[in-house]
């Protein structure tokens, strides 16, 4: 080029699969949104603790948004390509398609979703072996893993199901090998949900010893046998066929993927805090605890040595940051939950009445509904005698219980609006005070955190943020970009572009802090109070437990 002439701008474009939707964005080499689409994707619960989705309805609500964020664009100057995806099991035949994880046969619904619970007995058997994998994800395995959906779907659907499948993808797998052709996993995706280690590969003896031998038997065809680290560029890039769908060039680089709550990590946890006024400034990375809060809530804390935190998952090598340990705390309903109080209760229509005639979301209805009732004191006061324990999908951290349910206690005769706001602050509460549980766990077992790092659908609720800040006591950081998991997508494809060395370097160029939230240090004794009563309420669940089961 010659002398003056300005370089074209180098674009990337992010896809990520959440719970309840598809988004897309088209990220420049600073990290800067500049276009942000998203789409629906359908759900199916045909039995309680069952929930299934489609993988060609997801592959199309990819296309979709990713058409969407490319319109008007050069597409020459796109340079990745980059997927995250929940970590939800897909099931594919030995020619690629999909085959049913039901009773019903529908193969349509060929996705076992993260929060399916269907496989409690499996998860026991298999935490009964007490196999050393266990090690890795905290000591227990959770049902939300992907080995006992596995051997679930062996022991019901044989016929159907289990002899038929050539694939078992994680989502985030699925979508790069959709867009490449290629079946290499991420290690990211098999580290967290399948037990394999960055440093010894798959365990013969676990799979063996849970009754799925046939994995290695074949050499774990089906599973993966070939691992790449995230960021990674995929064979030849983006296939002719994908391209046309996704409306892209073909050949552009498509990354390695990631789980979407590792993604959001990558697109906030490196960023310069320079001018803060932040304590984590000058300090190791280590510091920084990433929270990703959507329909479930993951806290991300990286270490250089491996540490092992009874409950939380991990220790896990390199599946965010490349040569960190990861720990992964997680809530599996925080956003869901949220809703559910919401929507539940008998206010709910006179809510979205008055959020409408105020173009407002139900949400920003009751902060603002919130502080009208306040009257002189903080807001967080309301729930004096309103508490919550919010494990209704039971617990992933630290307790690691899925047996555990959600509790209210100071509930009253009222169901109107006021009651709603207070109900949905004390969940809203519960949920902070449950980070607040797993960071102390952390802490416990060697990790020194000063810092959050929040991102995900829930912080965008300035309350959910504030409340997070106040009751773990530690600023909370928001970027510049709130569509900061699409960041870490975008991260991906640029890394795999050639464009950054490093992942570290693309996280460093392209995180950037927007907004910082500090904790109201004068209202601490208040929460101090509240997360003592939060913690008598498990106790008290546990006892109730044991007094109904003794003989
Ligand atoms: N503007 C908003 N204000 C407050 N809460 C929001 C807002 N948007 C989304 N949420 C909350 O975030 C949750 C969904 O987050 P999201 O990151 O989109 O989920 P997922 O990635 O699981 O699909 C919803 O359950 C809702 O409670
Ligand atoms: O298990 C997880 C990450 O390890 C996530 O909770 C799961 O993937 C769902 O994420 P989201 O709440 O963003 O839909």
């Amino acid at each position: 080029m010659s002398g003056g002439e300005q370089k074209p701008e180098r674009y990337y474009v992010g896809v990520d699969v959440g719970t309840g939707s598809v988004r897309a964005a088209l990220v420049d080499q600073s990290g800067v949104l500049l276009a942000f689409a998203d789409q629906p994707i359908k759900k199916w619960e045909p039995q309680f603790n069952h929930h299934e989705q489609s993988s060609e309805d997801i592959w199309a609500a990819c296309c979709v948004v990713t058409k969407k964020v490319v319109q008007g664009i050069d597409l020459n100057q796109i340079r990745g390509l980059g997927f995250d995806a929940t970590c939800s099991l897909v099931v594919l035949d030995k020619r690629f398609r999909p085959l049913p994880v039901n009773h019903e046969e529908d193969s349509h619904r060929n996705v076992i979703m993260w929060l399916d619970h269907r496989a409690v007995s499996q998860v026991n058997r298999i935490n009964e072996t007490k196999h050393s994998v266990l090690q890795y994800v905290g000591g227990v395995m959770s049902v939300e893993m992907q080995a006992p959906k596995l051997l679930w779907l062996k022991e019901n659907l044989r016929e159907t199901c289990w002899d038929k499948a050539g694939h078992f993808f994680d989502l985030p797998d699925f979508l790069s090998w959709k867009a490449t052709g290629v079946t290499a996993r991420s290690l990211c995706s098999l580290v967290c949900k399948w037990t394999y280690s960055a440093e010894r590969g798959w365990d013969d003896s676990f799979w063996k010893m849970i009754g799925l031998e046939d994995f290695v038997a074949d050499n774990y065809s089906k599973i993966g046998n070939q691992v790449l680290p995230p960021g990674v560029s995929l064979g030849n890039g983006l296939t002719p066929e994908a391209a046309r769908d996704l409306g892209l060039l073909p050949g552009i680089a498509v990354a390695a993927s990631l789980i979407d709550a590792h993604a959001g990590g990558l697109g906030v946890i490196g960023a310069d805090v320079k001018g803060h006024g932040l304590v984590c400034e000058g300090q190791p990375v280590t510091s920084r605890l990433a929270v990703i809060c959507g329909t479930s809530s993951c806290h991300m804390g990286i270490s250089k040595d491996p540490i092992f935190v009874p409950g939380v998952w991990g220790p896990y090598f390199s599946a965010m940051v490349p040569g960190f340990w990861l720990n992964e705390g997680g809530q599996s309903v925080t956003g869901k939950l949220i809703d559910h109080m919401v929507e539940g209760h008998a206010a709910f229509p006179e809510l979205q009445v008055k959020a409408t005639a105020r173009c407002q979301s139900v949400y920003a209805y009751l902060n603002s509904h919130l502080d009208l009732i306040k009257k002189a004191q903080p807001v967080g006061f309301l729930t004096v005698d309103l508490h919550v324990w919010p494990d209704f999908h039971g617990n992933r951290s630290p307790l690691a219980d899925l047996t555990l349910k959600g509790m209210v206690t100071g509930l009253k005769l009222s169901q109107d609006l006021d009651d709603l706001a207070i109900l949905y602050l004390a969940t809203v509460q519960a949920i902070a005070l449950g980070t607040r549980f797993i960071i102390e766990a952390m802490e416990a077992a060697g990790h020194s955190i000063s810092t959050l790092f929040l991102c995900g659908g829930l912080s965008k609720n300035p309350l959910f943020v504030q409340m997070h800040a106040d009751i773990t006591g530690m600023p909370v950081v928001l970027s510049q970009e709130v569509e900061s998991v699409l960041v870490g997508a975008a991260i991906l494809g640029a890394c795999a572009s050639g464009d950054f060395a490093s992942v570290q370097e693309a996280m460093a160029k392209m995180s950037k802090v927007g907004k910082v939230v500090f904790p109201r240090l004068q209202d601490k004794k208040y929460y101090d109070k509240k997360y003592q009563v939060f913690l008598k309420l498990v106790e008290h669940q546990k006892e109730y437990l044991a007094i109904m089961n003794d003989n």
